[in-house]
């Protein structure tokens, strides 16, 4: 029985966790769940899944979720902010802890975890992408162990298991989202409700903007590069808009590897929780008689410039991606309330890192200096508009 503390329960790769682990009752026991505002979601959950350990990161959400427990009959810590989220991360009982808060509003907890030597599964993308270096380091020095969920890491984790130091490529495929047929006058004019129609995936807000900008795969492309240490020369982004194959490793030797499989976000979280195993998932099979074509194409950065400001922010350094990371969260934080135009998430992001000025990142109290200064110059911005 391995014991699973969740941050970000009540969001969606934290619901589809849970529905892995509702199937699966006798291989996996909840020890941890955290929200920040979605109490009835969480109060559902707890009543179901019945765990230790309760955090509501917004104070106000927390007193209003401990009054409404209090007839719960059971001993629950309930816990609240980022002190509480930290100790879900790092709770003694806790086998893997599921990072799947979003933003860098994750950094924090799963560092802790990877401080603590926990066996992190990881969809919170946000912290390779502002703090990799200093992550990765961590979980050498104290042993931990980081498990990809984002789907083409995982594909990529699947196909190197034994041929770590033989790769020469790394291939992410992109569905080229929403808008992959638009051109840049029709994309100027694209409204919010067309932004959050991804073609094959089910996913929360913010990632479903970062696909339909192309920034969710420059955003992989960094994650990438910490998780396999790989150069970002050496990582290519194909679009393949059936999402079908996950992603791809080209060997030196010319061989391709390649993990196919429906679209479906249950299939990697299980893989991080089973590792090294296996288990049965009698759903989501893929039907080759319904896929008679996988196609595959350039990725149009003239169109789609938010890719490429992500591999120049990879090549510039540390400092770029940070500040490339809070400018996003800001933009997309701006278009998803009606604010900005969609065409307006890439100019914001440009600007900031036009006006950047590159900080030697060696702790997270650095990480959280660039983050602050890029928000405050994306607000600043908005603002002069
Ligand atoms: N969804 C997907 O299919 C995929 C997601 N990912 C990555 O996984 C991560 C999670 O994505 P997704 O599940 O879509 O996101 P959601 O927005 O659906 O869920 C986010 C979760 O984080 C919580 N949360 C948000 N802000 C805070 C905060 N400031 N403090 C504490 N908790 C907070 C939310 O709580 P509440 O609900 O209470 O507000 C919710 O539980 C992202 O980094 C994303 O890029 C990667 C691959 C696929
Ligand atoms: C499911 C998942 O991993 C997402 O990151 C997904 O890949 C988004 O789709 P895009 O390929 O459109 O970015
Ligand atoms: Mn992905």
């Amino acid at each position: 029985m391995k014991n699973i503390s969740i941050l970000g329960s009540t969001g969606s790769i934290g619901c589809q966790t849970l529905d892995v682990i509702r199937n699966n009752r006798d291989e996996f026991n909840v020890c941890a769940l955290t929200a920040n505002s979605n109490i009835d979601i969480l109060y559902k959950q707890v009543l179901e899944f019945d765990p230790d350990i309760v955090v509501v990161a917004d104070y106000e959400k927390y007193k209003e979720f401990k009054s409404s427990i209090a007839s719960y009959n059971k001993h629950i810590e309930i816990l609240h902010g980022e002190d509480g989220l930290n100790c879900a991360a790092t709770y003694e009982k806790t086998d893997i802890v599921m990072s799947a808060l979003v933003g860098i509003a994750g950094l924090k907890p799963t560092y802790s975890a990877v401080e603590k030597g926990k066996t992190v599964a990881l969809a919170n993308k946000e912290t390779l992408v502002t703090a990799g270096r200093i992550v990765t380091n961590t979980a050498k020095e104290k042993n931990a162990f980081i498990i990809p969920v984002d789907s083409e890491h995982s594909a990529i984790f699947q196909c190197i298991d034994r041929n770590r130091e033989f790769i020469s490529k790394i291939i992410l495929t992109a569905s080229g989202g929403p808008f992959r047929k638009k051109t840049a006058q029709e994309l100027k004019d694209v409204t919010l409700s067309d932004a959050l129609q991804h073609p094959n995936w089910n996913m929360g807000k913010k990632i479903t903007i970062d696909s339909a900008t192309l920034m969710n795969k420059g955003l992989e492309v960094i994650e990438a590069r910490w998780l396999f240490d790989m150069a970002a020369q050496n990582i290519q982004v194909y679009i393949h808009p059936e999402s079908i194959i996950h992603s791809m490793v080209e060997f030196i030797d010319g061989a391709v590897l390649a993990q196919l499989g429906v679209p479906d976000m249950k299939i990697p979280i299980q893989y991080s929780l089973t590792y090294p195993e296996r288990i049965v998932a009698s759903d989501s099979k893929l039907d080759f008689s319904k896929h008679n074509s996988l196609s595959f194409g350039e990725p149009d950065t003239d169109r789609f410039p938010c890719l490429k400001l992500a591999y120049d922010a990879l090549l510039d350094g540390d400092s770029s991606c940070i500040a490339l990371n809070g400018a996003n969260e800001v933009a997309v934080s701006l278009f998803l309330q009606g604010k900005i135009g969609f065409t307006e998430i890439y100019d914001m992001v440009a600007k900031v890192l036009e006006g950047h000025s590159k900080i030697n990142i060696n702790s997270l109290d650095d990480v959280f200096q660039v983050d602050n200064w890029s928000r405050n110059v994306a607000l600043e911005l908005y603002k002069k508009r």
